[in-house]
Parts: C-alpha cells; sequence; structure tokens
C-alpha cells in the first residue's frame, strides 16, 4: 500500500505546472489501438492509470514506450484478445477498450470496469449506444462480450438519457469506422470529449460538434495516426492547485491552464474571495484573505465539476463565518472523505447527501485513508494545512491521477513523502 506522509502547516509558494489530463489521456491511450499506424501522445501525465493501461495494451501486443512526457503506442501487431479482469479493474477507464475495440475489430470482450468508490456507476447508456450501431451485447462471467453484425456496425440517431462522458466517448470510438453516419444527442460537452475528437479527426475520422450536445460522426473506412498529439492541461489538477494557494499558499503560479475550462471552478473561488491573476496561459493565486462561504450543486460541463467538489471542501472549511453547502448531483454518493476530514478537526457533517461545511480554525494531523482519488487530493490539502504529521493510507488512489505529485508538492515548500508500507 502507498502511504503518504505530511507536515502540514508550513505556507507553501512558487510555480506548479499542471500534466495532461487524466480523463483525457485514459480515452486517447484505447483511443490509439484505432490507428493503423504507430501512435505519439504528448503532455502525458505520470499516472498509475497510464500505466495500467499501457499493461493492457500489452495483453493484445500493442507495444508502448514512455519516456518524459512522450507516450508511442505502435498498434501495428495488435491481436485481438479478451480483457476479461485483471487490471481492467484498476481503472474505470479501460471501458474505452469496448468503444475502441469494437470499432477497430467488431468484437470486443471486457471485464466489468473498476475505478472510484463513488456511488453507483452504472454503463447502460453505452450499451444501448453500442445495440444501437447493430451490437449484439452479452453479459456473461463478469464480462461483457460484444459483437458486430457481419456486415459492421451501422451508423444510427442516439440519445443519452444523461450527458455521460464515458458513453459519449465510448460510441464516439464505436462509430468512427461504421457504416454512415451516427448522431449523439445529448452529449456530454467536457473539453475531454473535443481532445477525443480531435486526436482522431487528425487520424482521418469525421467528427463535427464536439463540445456541444450534438455530436455528428460520418464512418471512414480506416484511421491512421500522422502527427503527435498534444493532451489538454488537466482541469481537475488545476482546480486542486487553486484550492491549495487557497488554503495554503503564500503566492503561487499554476501554469499550463486553459482558463476557460475552469470557468465555473472560478467564478466559486473568486466569489469566496481569492484574488487571482490571469496570463496567457497561467494563473497567479494571491495569498487569500478572509474568505467567504458558499454554495456548491455539482453539474455537467459547463457546470461545477464533481471531481473539484471534493478539492474545494478545505478552501471552505478556511472560511471564516456562514455555513457552506455542497451538493454532489452527479455522484450524490461521493461523500467518503466527510469522515475523514472530521478526525483531523474538521467542522463538517452531511444529511441526506448534502454536505455542511462550518468555519474550521485549525486542522490537526491524523490517520486517514484515501477511499478514492479526489478524496485522497482532499484531505492531502487538508493534511498541508494541518499542524502535525498527517498519514493518508491508501494513496495509490491520490497517484492514480496526480502526476508527478510528491515533486510538485515539494517544489512549492511542501514536506511530503509517499512510502510503500506492507498491506494490513
Ligand atoms: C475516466 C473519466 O473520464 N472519468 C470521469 C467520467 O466518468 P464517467 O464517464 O464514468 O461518468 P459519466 O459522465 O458517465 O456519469 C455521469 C452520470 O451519469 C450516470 N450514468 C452514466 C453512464 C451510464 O451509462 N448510466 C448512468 O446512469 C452516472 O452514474 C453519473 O451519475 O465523468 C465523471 C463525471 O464528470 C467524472 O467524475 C469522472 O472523473
Ligand atoms: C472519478 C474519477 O475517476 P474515474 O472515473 O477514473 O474513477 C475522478 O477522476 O475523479
Amino acid at each position: 500500500m502507498k502511504q503518504m506522509i505530511i507536515h502540514g502547516g508550513k505556507p507553501l509558494q512558487g510555480d506548479v505546472w499542471i500534466g495532461g489530463a487524466k480523463n483525457s489521456t485514459v480515452a486517447l491511450i484505447p483511443a490509439s489501438i484505432l490507428s493503423r499506424t504507430p501512435v505519439t501522445l504528448e503532455g502525458v501525465p505520470r499516472i498509475a492509470d497510464v500505466d495500467n493501461l499501457m499493461d493492457l495494451l500489452s495483453e493484445m501486443d500493442v507495444e508502448s514506450e514512455f519516456h518524459q512526457t512522450t507516450l508511442h503506442i505502435n498498434p501495428e501487431n495488435i491481436k485481438m484478445s479478451p480483457l476479461p479482469s485483471g487490471k481492467i479493474k484498476s481503472l474505470r477507464a479501460s471501458y474505452y477498450f469496448m468503444g475502441a475495440l469494437l470499432g477497430r475489430f467488431g468484437k470486443a470482450v471486457v471485464g466489468f470496469p473498476g475505478g472510484d468508490d463513488i456511488g453507483p456507476r452504472p454503463i447502460d447508456q453505452h450499451i444501448k449506444g453500442f445495440e444501437a450501431l447493430g451490437a449484439c451485447v452479452k453479459n456473461e462471467n463478469d464480462q461483457i462480450i460484444i459483437t458486430a453484425p457481419s456486415g459492421g456496425l451501422e451508423g444510427a440517431p442516439i440519445h443519452l438519457e444523461m450527458p455521460s462522458v464515458g458513453a459519449t466517448m465510448n460510441i464516439i470510438m464505436a462509430s468512427v469506422t461504421a457504416h454512415g453516419q451516427t448522431i449523439i444527442n445529448n452529449a456530454a460537452k467536457e473539453p475531454e470529449i473535443i481532445d477525443l475528437a480531435t486526436f482522431l479527426n487528425n487520424m482521418g475520422a469525421i467528427i463535427r460538434g464536439a463540445g456541444t450536445d450534438s455530436i455528428r460522426i460520418e464512418g471512414v473506412e480506416l484511421l491512421k495516426a500522422r502527427t503527435p498529439h498534444t493532451i489538454i492541461p488537466d482541469r481537475i489538477e488545476a482546480g486542486t492547485y487553486i484550492s491549495l494557494a487557497g488554503c495554503i499558499g503564500n503566492g503561487i503560479c499554476i501554469h499550463n491552464i486553459i482558463e476557460e475550462h475552469l470557468d465555473s471552478y472560478l467564478a466559486k473561488v473568486e466569489e469566496m474571495g481569492l484574488v487571482i491573476d490571469a496570463d496567457e496561459d497561467s494563473l497567479f493565486i494571491y495569498p487569500a484573505g478572509e474568505l467567504k462561504m458558499t454554495q456548491i450543486k455539482t453539474d455537467a460541463y459547463p457546470g461545477f465539476a464533481t471531481d473539484l467538489q471534493q478539492p474545494i471542501t478545505p478552501l471552505l472549511l478556511s472560511a471564516k463565518t456562514g455555513e457552506g453547502v455542497i451538493i454532489d448531483r452527479i455522484y450524490p454518493k461521493r461523500i467518503g472523505h466527510i469522515e475523514q476530514l472530521r478526525k483531523m478537526g474538521a467542522n463538517i457533517s452531511a444529511e441526506d447527501n448534502v454536505i455542511l461545511v462550518h468555519p474550521t480554525d485549525e486542522l490537526h494531523g491524523a490517520t486517514v485513508s484515501a477511499g478514492e482519488i479526489r478524496a485522497g487530493a482532499c484531505l492531502m490539502l487538508a493534511g498541508l494545512m494541518a499542524n502535525g504529521e498527517t498519514v493518508i493510507n491508501n494513496a495509490g488512489n491520490i497517484l492514480r491521477g496526480y502526476d508527478r505529485v510528491q515533486e510538485k508538492l515539494r517544489l512549492l515548500g511542501a514536506d511530503v513523502t509517499i512510502q510503500d508500507v506492507p498491506d494490513k
């Protein structure tokens, strides 16, 4: 087990560079198998999800090499193999191999995906999409077997019941090589979807409307990568460091940001009183004065991201007066961090999925557990604010999605160590 040990209470300052977006990267790696030629991804974050996806690629004889922030993937010798379990369970995004394998081979055998423990995460919309394209979907022994008809997938109109990021991306991957036109209505609008469409269009796909709620795909025969693709910056990592800068920063500059991707988040932190100077692709966060409480309701993009409700929580705890309210409409059960924060002295509670946050004069170090990636980020920020030592167990969940986090925090002056300890 990975354990993160923090000696907190020290103001942090300096510069931090944001890595490529986890939620783009974990779609682009499976999507690479749609290419008949080698793929180069740049700006790839050093995160555990990438290591696990590389292991899955090697199960299909797809070679991949990671140097610094460049990932080379060669799918030229790919063999169609079932991906039944093992690494599939280690991350959510392994479900993208369903759409990618279906688009490449007309068949996918993939175990049920894992990912963060944040309440129910059905994939009915992904399956509905594959079926609309003519595929037969069976569920046998904890694995999903998806088979295209003998003549191949046929494009179709698909209306999603909710704007699911995963279903939108999976349907795009399956339909890029289908016959005719596919239209995804009520599609998710997250920037990572535009990134996937850009990547595939540069390989010869015809995808229009990504970033709006209606995406049109004209099927093409095959795809070939020709130029390297640079992944967009991680807006969730950026939001986490903005919150950190407000909680314990003494002037922090955050580089490699697309400000527009953070509009709803920046509106909230500015409403709370954070003062921010924006430059072309960086933000300077001034040391926080007296912060005001706020109310947050998460929503699909461009609303306030569920993945930022936990990272912003320590900032609410720093407010001086009032009562903060957080309602996670995407994952109402995403409240596992609250019990852990209370161990550190936080004045926070949850009633019927409504999180109530009260000003907390001081946090103290404690032994806590990172139940999932963003709960871990929240506890990491709380540990940096707290007096004394905080030990975060299951810190591997933080490493699923935070690029070179120990190095970045140390550059800001934090006393942070990640170590391996035997599982209890
Ligand atoms: C790898 C990745 O990109 N993960 C992100 C992705 O997850 P993921 O793609 O799994 O999340 P979705 O956008 O699909 O989920 C949105 C909502 O729709 C529901 N739903 C989704 C699909 C479905 O078939 N049926 C259904 O009911 C979910 O339970 C959830 O309430 O978007 C989430 C919501 O922004 C983020 O928290 C995750 O970080
Ligand atoms: C929920 C998340 O990730 P995943 O969908 O990969 O589990 C997240 O990044 O906050």
